[in-house]
């Protein structure tokens, strides 16, 4: 799994290496010789290349790409518009660059490609002076002529952590190296934009950290134990639909099925029952009553409530759940509470960025600017898990860190993907004995990146806008792992 840094953990973990002995010195030889190699690998010598450095450490990452190239025979114009690197790491390296005949000149004409080395993890967004903006106006319209930009570490302009502050301004790659982990702000919804296709740059260090974008095999969910029977595969309870709408539990409880339980009872009214006796006829249909639910909640694996639900007792039924020793979820207009009980079984929300927005008092701007902050401190202060439904899926974890997910189709912005979701996870959840080797978080993870291939694989053969959460559960049996 790669891991997504904010700027904090990005110098601990040089701190680390220093204090472990090894020199960021080392640290920079490798990111640019690796970077150089790369740009290697997709151009050749006779093209014009120009290397733009900045000040700190991201120019001399610069340095030592463009002595990489020039020692190949690149054809390397290196620009440092705001003077040479001040950092003794930097300067290290752009002594030893000189060397190779590496050294500052002018711009001039058309370049093939340029690479950013002007700002990394140090920018200032507070000091935008016209000299910076100048420069990336010059550099936007090089782009324009067909100049191929790429970014080390992160397009020049671009906050790391944060968004709350960003301008709107930075350079647009086309591709970003990112040295050793990639950065939060290569997930935000603002800045997501400006880093191109994302390549990571492995700088020999070791994992460490709270985030990182899942990438596992979903394999585990798809294999089944050969000696296995229903009770295997445990019994849910989801408590949702009302008579205006009777849909979102029906989406629910296809997707719970199609992804594993191994009994589903679902406790909703009349009207959605009807569509669950010819949709899901697979499932036990309840009432939705405070007395049914008493009833049934001691002889489930799991419960999941919210969905289209709208009942003056939603509140009454949450705490009956809570009560039990069951991991619960917790969706749409169950996400009402403002503190949790103290339990052992996980408390699962799952809520889309405006639901997220009205649980904690913000906007959905806010949420949106800090995303991995805000869900981190809702899953720290609760002790839940949350899952957050944005562009891209974060699952905060209430120690601290997480996982994203991304790469959905754009197709699951709309209504019933939630739903569907809400359905799968609480199926996963309540298969938890099968599962036992698995933490929940990353059980979670691998279930949410399967909702994720899925869309993906739908894309195939429909447009993005044409994707209904009905297509996208048929599609969760055709994936392969
Ligand atoms: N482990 C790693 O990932 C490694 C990363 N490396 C690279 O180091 C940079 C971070 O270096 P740092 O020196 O801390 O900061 P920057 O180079 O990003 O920039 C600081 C530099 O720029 C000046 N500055 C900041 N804002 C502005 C502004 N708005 N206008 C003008 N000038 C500004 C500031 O004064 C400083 O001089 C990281 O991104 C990686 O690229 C290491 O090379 C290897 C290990
Ligand atoms: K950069």
């Amino acid at each position: 799994m790669e891991m997504i840094y904010d700027t904090h953990e990005a110098r601990q973990i040089d701190e680390w290496a220093k204090t472990s002995g090894l020199p960021l010195e080392v640290l920079m030889e490798r990111a640019g010789s690796e970077i150089a190699k790369q740009i290697k690998e997709h151009h050749d010598a006779d093209e014009r290349i120009l290397i733009v450095c900045g000040t700190g450490n991201n120019g001399g990452d610069g340095y030592v790409i463009g002595r990489e190239l020039i020692r190949d025979g690149y054809d390397i114009t290196l620009h440092a518009p705001f003077g040479e690197p001040k950092t003794a790491t930097a300067r290290l390296h752009t002594r030893y660059a000189e060397k190779f005949g590496l050294v500052a000149e002018g711009i001039c004409g058309q370049y093939d490609v340029i690479v950013d080395a002007v700002f990394g993890t140090g920018f200032d967004g507070a000091r935008f002076t016209k000299s910076v903006t100048d420069l990336f106006a010059w550099v936007q319209e090089q782009q324009q002529q067909g100049a191929r930009l790429y970014a080390v570490d992160i397009p020049s302009g671009i906050p790391t952590d944060q968004t709350s502050d960003f301008s709107g301004k930075g350079l647009k790659a086309d591709a970003t190296f990112c040295l050793h982990a990639f950065k939060r702000s290569a997930f935000l919804v603002k800045t997501a934009p400006f880093f191109g296709q994302l390549k990571k740059i492995d700088l020999g260090l070791p994992a460490f950290g709270g985030w990182s974008l899942y990438d596992e095999s979903i394999e585990p969910l798809l294999t089944r134990n050969p000696y296995g029977h229903k009770g295997t595969y445990g019994t849910g309870l989801l408590i949702g639909g009302s008579e205006t709408m009777p849909g979102s539990i029906q989406l629910a409880t296809r997707a719970a099925l199609r992804t594993g339980i191994g009994k589903l009872q679902v406790a909703t009214v009349p009207s959605a029952q009807l569509g669950l006796i010819i949709n899901a006829p697979e499932a036990m249909i309840l009432d939705q009553t405070t007395e049914t639910i008493q009833g049934i909640v001691t002889q489930v694996d799991v419960a999941g409530i919210g969905p289209g639900l709208s009942s003056e007792f939603t509140s009454e039924w949450i705490d009956l759940l809570l009560r039990q020793d069951i991991p619960v979820v917790l969706d749409a207009s169950a996400l009402i509470r403002d503190s949790y009980p103290e339990r052992q079984a996980a408390i699962v929300v799952t809520p889309h960025i405006g639901e997220f927005a009205r649980m904690t008092n913000q906007t959905v701007a806010e949420v949106q600017d800090d995303l991995f902050e805000q869900a981190s401190a809702y899953a720290m202060l609760h002790q839940v898990i949350v899952v957050l439904k944005s562009h891209v899926i974060l699952i905060a974890k209430p120690d601290g860190g997480g996982y994203v997910i991304a790469g959905a189709s754009s197709g699951l912005a709309k209504g019933g993907s939630g739903d569907t979701l809400f359905g799968l996870i609480t199926s996963l959840l309540g298969q938890r004995k099968h599962y036992q080797h698995l933490s929940i978080e990353r059980l979670i993870a691998m279930g949410v990146s399967w909702y994720a291939q899925a869309s993906k694989q739908v894309e195939q053969r429909m447009h993005p806008s044409s994707i209904v959460a009905t297509d996208l559960i048929e599609q969760l049996g055709k994936v392969e792992g």
